[in-house]
């Protein structure tokens, strides 16, 4: 069934388990999430981007958002675990305004680049916009390192515990993404990985509310390497370790956002599938295998994240 993201986020922030938010470009990725989900008879969020929904729209915001909204609520009406579509890092507010309308079911408002005063006044308008309409939302404070809203942050601006009190007080925000450390795409940390933990903890201390980790994904070593088996080039890449989520989840990470992990199963599985047929053209059969990938990811990330068997 077709859910609203806050009830999800609830469940899992009063019992401590995190829900995995996969994002979406096209409809392949969907279907390897939906089987994924349904077997672990787990909730799913799906998140598309803002470059996903110009990419599906070919550049009208509406008609992208419209096709991810009307596919997901079609697919989550046919299966029994609750299903939320969420739009990822919104920072443009047509993109956002389009996420409403087409029936998301909620919006993260980025402007994390912003002083703390600005974010706070923009994130209180896209609240009071989106909670009118039923619609749940994200906000984020602080700034991942690497490129972050199409800037390239110079380094990692971690969350202040104290300003994100506040921040969830004054603006009702449903839930938030505090910078602890992490960076998007498949090259993470200058070295070791360093999250703050003790930062993490002092946020869910102060705010009380469902938290999201950005930046999460693990970067398996088996689908890189099978990737550049098949003429990929992934050097260096490195991912958040396995272990250092698990704690993120104890210390109340409810939402983990997950995106490169499943890029790199999909071109593993693509690359692969097309280098050993070569007589193959049905593109219902060459992504057959990019997809089984995917599924395994997303299913080993249920059950390690304790989502499995809470639908
Ligand atoms: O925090 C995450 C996941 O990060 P990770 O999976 O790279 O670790 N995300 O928010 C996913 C970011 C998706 C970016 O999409 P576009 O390329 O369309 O802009
Ligand atoms: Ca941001
Ligand atoms: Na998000
Ligand atoms: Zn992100």
């Amino acid at each position: 069934m077709y859910v609203n993201t806050k009830e999800i986020l609830e469940d899992a922030s009063k019992k401590y388990y995190a829900v995995p938010a996969f994002n979406i470009n096209n409809l392949e990725f969907l279907m390897a999430i939906l089987q994924g989900a349904v077997e672990k008879k787990a909730p799913i969020i799906i998140e598309t981007s803002e470059g996903a929904i110009k990419y599906a729209g070919n550049g009208n915001p509406l008609r992208g958002a419209r096709f991810f909204a009307e596919t997901v609520k079609n697919y989550a009406e046919s299966l029994d675990i609750p299903v939320a579509l969420h739009l990822d890092h919104g920072k443009n507010l047509e993109y956002i305004a389009a996420a409403i309308k087409a029936g998301y079911s909620s919006v993260m408002i980025d402007a994390s680049h912003e002083e703390f005063e600005k974010n706070l006044e923009i994130t209180k308008e896209v609240v009071k916009w989106a909670h009118a309409a039923g619609v749940s939302v994200e906000a984020e404070l602080g700034q991942l390192a690497g490129i972050e809203d199409n800037v390239v942050a110079k380094e990692n601006v971690l969350v202040d515990p104290q300003q994100a009190k506040i921040f969830v007080e004054e603006t009702n925000v449903d839930f938030l993404a505090p910078a602890i450390g992490t960076s998007h795409g498949a090259f993470k940390f200058k070295g070791e990985a360093k999250l703050d933990f003790e930062r993490l903890k002092r946020v869910k201390e102060l705010t009380k509310i469902p938290l999201v980790l950005h930046g999460a994904s693990s970067v398996p070593t088996k689908f890189v390497e099978l990737a550049e088996k098949y003429g990929a080039n992934l050097g260096g890449a490195k991912g958040v370790p396995q272990e250092d989520i698990k704690k993120c989840v104890e210390l109340g990470i409810n939402k983990v956002n997950t995106d490169t992990d499943l890029r790199i199963a999909f071109l593993a599985g693509l690359r692969k599938h097309l280098s050993e047929n070569e007589k193959e053209f049905d593109p219902r059969k060459y992504f057959k295998e990019g997809m089984e990938f995917v599924k395994e990811v997303v299913m080993e990330r249920l059950e390690f994240l304790n989502t499995a068997g809470k639908a």
